[in-house]
């Protein structure tokens, strides 16, 4: 049965105070009707209120039963204050830790409402796999994400959403990321030369990594995204770049800016005198209008050019399903959450490499055993996807770094209506977090080296090859790209480049921290990256 509104509240108070009033005068002799519906209101809000904040959540939810965190509950705040924690995803994994359950934990948020912690294999694949469309992003989530990512893939839901899945696919099939592994290896290329030419400018040879790593990623997914060279990594002052560094550097202020918007309606948020909500909405037009200019460009050069192209774009155009506004909405998407996560996760591999010295080693002796130059990988024919896959600590390194800092540390999700989970009813409205974080590196999943960076651990002791669950019992123990059909469509694509951008980095460069004593701390709204960017000190090797 739905909880009655504030709305019900006021209409059963006015019924009563009518009824009193009329029918009963000897109840409140003196007073006017307005003054009987203020008591009426007072006394039926207050009783509500016992109901949410005592009766509801602690004799009647269907959650009560579930086991709890034992620490951090306070009286209204509930573990809402755990919003606030740092690195994301961090709490969720103390949780896990420390409280015994069967695949879910339960605690109460603000006002005690519920809310819900997958743990465990099979729970989480029935999230994410068997009833994928029982659930969807909760509603603030997706409002305050369309404003930078456009109403694309990543924001439908339901019919919908299969519907602009099932076109968009082909451009992320086996075949085409095949094709596309040569501009990965151009561009990587292209970042080791400008990065090399930039430490010949500096008197210490330390550069701040993630500025590079996002321009090499943003003129990557320009090529893969719309078959055209963005150039940023040429082009210092770059718009595009500019912008999207705006929105997604890591401050507090847009932590808090993100969290405000989980508390308050869109209209509360935007009528705040905050400057922040002026920058935001010159950025979001700008990269629509850049976007839109994409687009017109795009279409023009298709009437002109016979040969096919195979671009994501190109591809979403000839399927004829999108309009223009439509397509410039998918590019926002693609452009966003095909950059900033693999810039964040190349980002992460060069932090490991570096507070690692004997792995970096060994890495780099794999990538020079096998790889006499970066030239012999540029050769015309040459078949780079199988030759980067089949190399063991490459692909270990990878899996390892996508494991410990996964670049969506929290999902969450809402489920759309009654439901179950491996058993456990879920009403409609039912909040719960998927955490890649936490699951990535809980201990009961990954043995007790679960926090420790480990290639080896995706190294098979018998054959020496590669193996895909790490030392993981369930792939559902790895959750960087979720599961399922709102899985990360990108996977394979950020897979690849990224084998691509680590192989031309570690055989170029030595790397060490910047300052050996900095304490990285990993920061972010949405997606995780370090809060003060990743200073190193790079010393060229001959390759
Ligand atoms: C290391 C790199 C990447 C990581 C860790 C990553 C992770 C994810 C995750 C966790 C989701 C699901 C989000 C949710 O539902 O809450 C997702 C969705 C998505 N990703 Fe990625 N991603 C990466 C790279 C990419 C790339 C390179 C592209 C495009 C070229 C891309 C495009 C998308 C799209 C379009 C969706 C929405 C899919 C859908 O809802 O059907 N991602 N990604």
């Amino acid at each position: 049965m739905e909880s009655p509104s504030h709305i019900h509240i006021l209409l059963f108070s006015a019924l009563e105070s009518v009824v009193s009033f009329y029918f009963f005068p000897r109840i409140f002799p003196a007073s006017t009707l307005s003054a009987i519906f203020f008591i009426f209101s007072l006394a039926n809000g207050s009783i509500y209120l016992f109901y949410l904040l005592i009766i509801y959540p602690f004799v009647l939810s269907p959650f009560r039963h579930l086991p709890k965190p034992r620490s951090g509950f306070y009286p209204l705040i509930g573990h809402g204050h755990i919003m606030f924690a740092r690195p994301p995803g961090s709490i969720y994994l103390k949780m896990m830790k420390e409280t015994p359950n069967d695949g879910m934990i339960h605690f109460r948020s603000l006002f005690h409402t519920d809310r819900l912690i997958l743990t465990s294999p099979a729970v989480i694949a029935d999230v994410l796999v068997h009833r994928s469309y029982d659930f969807e992003k909760p509603p603030w989530v997706r409002t305050f994400l369309k404003q930078f990512l456009g109403d694309g893939l990543l924001m439908t839901e339901g019919d919908e959403h299969k519907h602009q899945r099932r076109q968009i696919m082909p451009a992320f099939s086996f075949r085409h990321i095949k094709e596309l592994y040569p501009v990965f290896w151009q561009k990587s290329i292209e970042l080791c030369s400008t990065v090399a030419a930039e430490i010949r400018e500096t008197s210490d040879s330390v550069l701040e990594v993630n500025h590079f790593s996002t321009k090499v990623t943003m003129d990557i997914i320009g090529m893969a995204g719309l078959g055209r060279d963005i150039g940023s990594l040429k082009n210092s002052d770059d718009e595009l770049i500019k912008n999207y560094e705006e929105i997604l550097e890591p401050t507090t202020e847009k932590g808090v800016y993100f969290i405000l918007h989980i508390l308050f309606p869109p209209w509360v948020m935007k009528a705040l005198p905050w400057k922040l909500n002026e920058r935001v909405k010159v950025t979001t037009t700008n990269l629509k209008r850049i976007c839109r200019e994409f687009v017109q460009e795009k279409k023009a050069r298709m009437k002109m050019e016979s040969e096919e192209q195979v671009d994501i774009l190109s591809i979403m155009i000839r399927s004829n399903n999108f309009s223009d506004d439509g397509l410039v909405d998918q590019l926002l998407t693609f452009l966003a959450a095909g950059h900033e996560t693999t810039s964040s996760a190349f980002t992460w591999a060069t932090h490991l490499l570096s507070i690692h010295p004997q792995i970096q080693t060994r890495l780099r002796e794999e990538i020079r055993q096998n790889i006499p130059s970066p030239k012999a990988l540029s050769e015309p024919g040459f078949d780079l996807a199988s030759f980067l896959e089949s190399l063991p600590y490459l692909n270990a390194v990878c899996n390892e770094t996508l494991r410990l800092f996964p670049t969506i540390p929290v999902s969450s999700r809402v489920a759309k209506c009654d439901t179950s989970i491996c058993g456990q009813y879920i009403p409609a409205g039912t909040l719960f977090f998927v955490v890649p974080w936490a699951v990535n590196r809980n201990p009961h999943l990954w043995g007790p080296d679960a926090e420790s960076f480990n290639p080896d651990r995706w190294i098979d002791a018998e054959t020496g090859r590669a193996n895909y669950v790490g030392s993981a019992d369930s792939n559902y123990s790895f959750l960087t790209f979720l599961h399922g059909p709102r899985s990360c469509i990108g996977e394979k694509f950020a897979r690849a480049e990224l084998r691509a951008l680590i192989t031309a980095f570690c055989g170029s460069f030595e790397m060490e921290m910047a300052d050996r004593n900095e304490v990285v701390i990993p920061g972010g709204t949405i997606t995780s990256k370090p809060v003060n960017g990743m200073r190193l000190r790079l010393k060229p090797v001959d390759w």
